[in-house]
């Protein structure tokens, strides 16, 4: 129940629905005894007139019309209650899980890159949604079934007890062995549902991956041998359900048997005390056998609701463990500092806390407002890493990392965000119109700025080619647009936010030189009062840089300006004469 302590503040938070609904339960249960009460008064009523105690058939006929309306009216009214029962709990247990969610989300949302490099998508939606509802079961009718067993086992054992306490003994004596087998069998079944949960995990991860890589799959022509993978995954998930199937069907015969040897004994015992006389009315004998009936329910419901416990703690563990993982990143300013974009690294070692690469060494450079700096290097020389850190999706521990000569880690990491406008190495766009996927730079965007952006990012002409132009919409990863129209897209969506720094990171590499020149000519006019960082393979995307630093395994083993660079030695001359003779080719 340690887990699950996290949920009473939802408890606080709805207190008044709750008590509302334990009373309404309470008054529920009350008017569900009247009916076995009159149905054992009619029964005695015609036992007496049979046995001629009493002579007067219309006296007994009145007696039966008024217990018929009682029953009918407690019945109804008992209904009534019990809807209204589920009208408090199980809809409280709805606003929990939606309150849950929204938790889960905008805490995933807070969470650093590294945690979603570590976990696995399928895992992260598992929580959000089989996991939350795992718990609403216990906010809602786990709740609901344990007061209203509770009252009504106080409410009809003391009644039975009254009314005959030797009986009521005989009666209730398989209740606790009952009880402890049904606990026993949820505690199996418990087990057994934390497996397939597992496996349903394993199914969802599968799944979600295979279909967002299903361009690949299909590339490489392997769907077969995923088809035999999920085909796997699947069979194991099949059985792990069959095993818990067979647990759960022990669940109805075990409730038969308590009804039949309580029965028994009530027909058995009651009856021998009624031969006997210590039992005054037959109809007592009916409500006994009525009440022991009305109760088999709840007593499985003990089991019942301890595997709900049990399936909600766990997956309540599983919540917690992500709620209570802090970012990585956290904001250490509160107030607002505003950037002008002067980007400074000073002698800066990375290492990739998850893998443990260090991917830069010992690098310092500087670029000033208005200056584009070009990064050039061999892939997996650290490019995308100097971005990664200007955006502080990392924080730096061994050297430092300054804008505008404050540690970025001083800085409000908001208004960090916000200053920078990134391209990523692969562009990702939403299943949302193209007009949405520009405007997510900047929300309240006009359609001229959405229309100037497209047309700065020289994607304009093809959008408007397009049947709807803009509100085009794009499938999941924007698949229907070709690898340059992605990368042009979200170019224009970095461009219109309009921030002071811009990161491009090998973003015009499926561009053809004749639109990777517009872009550039029209970049250079957009970024005058920017800083720039321009990562490339391209000597065309990176020649006009104020300056060029050329990396290599982490280290800068170049830096200049073009003219500097082509007439020296190295890595960059050599990438140069390469481009150029296969450019003349
Ligand atoms: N998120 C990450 N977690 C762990 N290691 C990483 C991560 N991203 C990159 N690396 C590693 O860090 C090194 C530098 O990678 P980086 O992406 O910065 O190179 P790059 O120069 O941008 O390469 P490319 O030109 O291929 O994009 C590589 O060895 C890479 O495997």
């Amino acid at each position: 129940m340690k887990e699950l302590k996290y949920l009473n503040h939802y408890f606080l938070k709805y207190k008044g629905r709750l008590i509302l609904g334990v009373f309404i339960t309470i008054i529920a249960t009350v008017f569900k005894l009247v009916v076995p009460m009159k149905i054992g008064d009619s029964v005695t009523a015609i036992k007496q007139y049979m046995d001629g105690d009493i002579t007067n058939l219309a006296d007994v006929k009145h007696a039966l019309l008024i217990n018929v309306l009682l029953l009918l009216g407690a019945a109804l009214l008992s209904g009534f209650f019990t809807f209204i029962m589920r009208q408090t709990f199980i809809v409280v247990s709805r606003y929990v899980e939606y309150d849950i969610k929204n938790k889960v989300f905008e805490h995933y949302e807070r969470l650093s890159l590294g945690f979603y490099k570590q976990n696995r998508t399928g895992d992260l939606m598992n929580r959000i949604s089989e996991d939350v509802s795992k718990v609403r079961m216990y906010v809602g009718p786990a709740l609901m079934y344990s007061i209203s067993t509770v009252t009504l086992f106080i409410v009809v054992i003391t009644y039975m007890f009254y009314k005959d306490p030797i009986l009521t003994l005989y009666a209730v004596a398989p209740f606790p062995i009952l009880s402890f087998a049904i606990f026993k069998l949820s505690v199996m079944i418990h087990q057994k549902s934390t497996i397939v949960q597992q496996y349903l995990s394993k199914l969802t991860s599968f799944t979600q991956e295979s279909f967002s890589g299903i361009s690949v799959i299909k590339a490489y022509g392997i769907e077969p041998r995923i088809n035999n993978d999920f085909e796997q995954l699947a069979e194991g998930s099949k059985e792990k359900n069959i095993d818990l199937a067979k647990v759960q069907a022990l669940f109805g015969p075990l409730m038969m048997l308590l009804i039949g040897v309580s029965n028994i004994l009530v027909v058995y015992i009651g009856g021998t005390r009624y031969i006997n006389g210590q039992i005054a009315e037959i109809g007592t004998l009916v409500e006994f056998l009525m009440y022991v009936n009305m109760l088999t329910w709840p007593v499985a419901v003990v089991g019942f609701v301890a595997s709900m416990v049990q399936q909600a703690e766990a997956s309540q563990k599983r919540i917690n463990e992500f709620l209570h993982t802090e970012p990585a990143i956290q904001n250490e300013k509160d107030e607002h500092t505003p950037i002008n974009g002067t980007i400074e690294f000073h002698k800066l070692t990375f290492t990739y806390p998850d893998t443990g690469i260090t991917a830069l060494k010992d690098v310092s450079f500087s670029v000033t407002q208005g200056e584009t700096l070009a990064i050039v290097g061999n892939t997996g020389s650290g490019k995308s890493t100097i971005l990664e850190l200007i955006g502080r999706l990392y924080d730096v521990a061994d050297g430092m990392l300054t804008i505008d000569g404050t540690n970025i880690k001083q800085l409000n990491l908001q208004d960090l965000r916000n200053s920078i406008g990134y391209v990523p190495q692969d562009a990702f766009l939403f299943s949302d119109t193209l007009r949405n996927n520009i405007k997510f730079g900047k929300e309240d965007a006009s359609e001229e700025e959405v229309i100037q952006a497209a047309k700065n990012a020289v994607v304009h002409k093809n959008i408007i080619e397009f049947n709807k132009g803009y509100d085009t919409v794009l499938g999941e990863r924007g698949i229907t647009l070709s690898g340059g129209q992605k990368q042009r897209l979200s170019i224009a969506r970095a461009i219109i936010k309009d921030p002071k720094i811009l990161l491009f990171d090998d973003c015009l590499s499926a561009v053809d030189t004749e639109t990777e020149e517009q872009i550039l000519h029209n970049l250079q006019k957009i970024t005058k009062n920017k800083t720039t960082i321009i990562v490339s393979h391209r000597i065309s995307s990176v020649k006009n840089a104020t300056k060029i630093i050329v990396l290599e395994e982490g280290r800068i083993i170049q830096r200049g300006t073009h003219n500097q660079l082509v007439a020296s030695e190295g890595y960059y001359k050599e990438l140069y004469a390469k481009q150029l003779m296969e450019k003349e080719m």
